[in-house]
């Protein structure tokens, strides 16, 4: 697995960096594992938190080149990039002025005597992570575990290595011990010895339902905890009572956004048969007309995938729709030129015999899909391998707050596209994964959480 930069927007080779060995792999375990016995991970909080709030100071102070980078290693807009700079920042502030609350004993009224909950780190943590977020996947996973006293060890993409060290030197510039966090240029197989390691207690995986079964599959056999963050395949309904141009600028951006390689994209759009032909309409002229260039062009609305592998994954991806039956609405292919575009495409007429009914779409490629009534929305809707999000336009918010209950997801965005905020929990449920991060509940999924009780009498 070579670690490498390669510039999305013209397939440039623009640096590799070497793997690290089992020796550095040994290295960097010994010292996070140190670190957890130490004072430091085990005693008192504020410390750990003053490291979070330099660490969001130095990523503001660096925030244009922190952006630069990430487009040129995954080919995100720089708006978006910028974006991202941002909320890891706020991740950072957000665990530094409230983990010490969400980390405090909790009473419990017990028949039994006084009794409460603690919460203590439980040791060294693996973060195996993705490239479509290369700052935010990492700080999701750092954050939390330095403010409980859990070292991490990170596996970061192979195709956003830049991102990956330039992460770990402002943990460092911020004050964070030598264990705290370490990037891993590693191997799969070094990733499962790590898993397998003693010293390591749990693992935390964002990407693929194939990483994530093999990671889960690993830290169940020696008995790790993990948390899984994978696909989704998120509808995007619209009731027939919806803000119809409000509906098709949102799902347009959802669609976009990332040039779609976002998990909570919006892939699946349930139209409501009374606005289905006039949201199609609006929707493909919106989705024709955006401007795809270089995503470092601030008027740029669509950049590249973020590999020539993504693209032509996609492109055969979409001709197996079509040769199941799909009709083509829209676009289809990858754009002819430098550079790894796809051009925004819409696919109708997808039956549940059509194996890209399950399937989700990692690129800027719609499903339609058309309904009668709300209950059919939920049983679409349902009618999926995975459930991590979801949203519901409709101006009746009693309707939405009704059917989003229904939705079997992580999450639903009523009215609005789906995101993220430090304070929001994020995850899913089937084959989206397991366990939350972000907000207090994430903060949660590595800790001990221990009773201790004072008997009557
Ligand atoms: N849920 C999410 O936020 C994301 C989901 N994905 C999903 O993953 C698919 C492919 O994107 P990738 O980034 O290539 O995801 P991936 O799952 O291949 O990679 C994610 C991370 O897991 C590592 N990895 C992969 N296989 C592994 C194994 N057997 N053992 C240990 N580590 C392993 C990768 O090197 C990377 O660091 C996308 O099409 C999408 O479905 C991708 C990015 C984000
Ligand atoms: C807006 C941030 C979403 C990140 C979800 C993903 O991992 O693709």
């Amino acid at each position: 697995m070579a670690y490498q930069t390669i510039n999305p927007t013209t397939n440039v080779l623009v640096k590799t960096y070497p793997n690290h060995t089992d020796a550095d792999v040994e290295a960097a375990l010994d010292a996070a594992h140190r670190l957890y016995k130490s004072p430091w991970s085990k005693g008192p909080i504020q410390p750990r938190l003053q490291v979070l709030e330099r660490l969001a100071y130095l990523i503001d102070a660096r925030k244009e080149e922190l952006a630069q980078i990430a487009t040129v290693e995954m080919g995100k807009l720089i708006s978006d990039a910028r974006d991202e700079v941002w909320i890891i920042a706020e991740i950072a502030r957000f665990y530094a002025r409230h983990a010490e609350k969400f980390l405090a004993p909790v009473k419990i009224d017990s028949s039994l005597g006084e009794a409460w909950v603690e919460h203590h780190p439980i040791g060294v943590m693996l973060a195996v992570e993705p490239w479509n977020f290369p700052y935010y996947q990492l700080m999701r996973v750092f954050a939390p575990n330095l403010a409980a006293g859990n070292p991490v060890v990170a596996k970061h993409a192979s195709i956003v290595p830049h991102c990956a060290t330039v992460f770990e030197e402002l943990v460092n510039e911020a004050g964070a011990p030598k264990g705290a966090w370490k990037n891993l240029f590693i191997t799969a197989d070094q990733v499962a010895k790590i898993i397998a390691d003693d010293r390591v207690q749990g693992a935390a995986m964002t990407g693929s339902e194939g990483a994530g079964s093999a990671i889960a599959a690993q830290a169940g056999k020696y008995l790790k905890k993990s948390t899984l963050e994978m696909g989704g395949n998120d509808v995007f309904v619209v009731l027939d009572d919806a803000d119809l141009e409000k509906a098709v600028e949102t799902g347009v951006f959802s669609r976009l956004h990332i040039s779609g390689q976002e998990c909570i994209c919006a892939k699946r759009f349930v139209l409501h048969e009374t606005i289905a032909d006039k949201f199609l309409e609006n929707f493909t002229a919106a989705m024709a007309s955006v401007k795809i260039g270089d995503p470092m062009d601030e008027t740029t609305k669509l950049g590249p995938l973020s590999s020539a592998d993504a693209s032509a994954n996609l492109a055969k991806q979409v001709q197996r729709a079509l040769d199941h039956g799909a009709k083509l609405y829209l676009g289809g292919k990858p754009i002819d030129g430098k550079g790894n575009f796809f051009a925004p495409t819409i696919l109708t007429n997808v039956t549940r015999d059509n194996p890209a009914y399950f399937e989700e779409f990692f690129g800027p490629v719609a499903q339609i899909y058309v309904v009668k009534d709300d209950d059919e929305a939920v049983t679409l809707a349902n009618d999926s391998r995975y459930g991590l999000a979801g949203v519901v336009f409709s101006r009746n918010i009693e309707r939405a707050k009704a059917l989003a209950s229904r939705i079997e997801t992580g999450a639903v965005w009523i009215n609005t596209f789906a995101s993220t905020a430090p304070e929001l929990p994020f995850g899913g449920v089937k084959r989206s994964g397991y366990g939350r991060e972000l907000s207090e509940l994430g903060i949660k999924e590595f800790v001990n959480q221990k009773l201790v009780l004072v008997a009557k009498g």
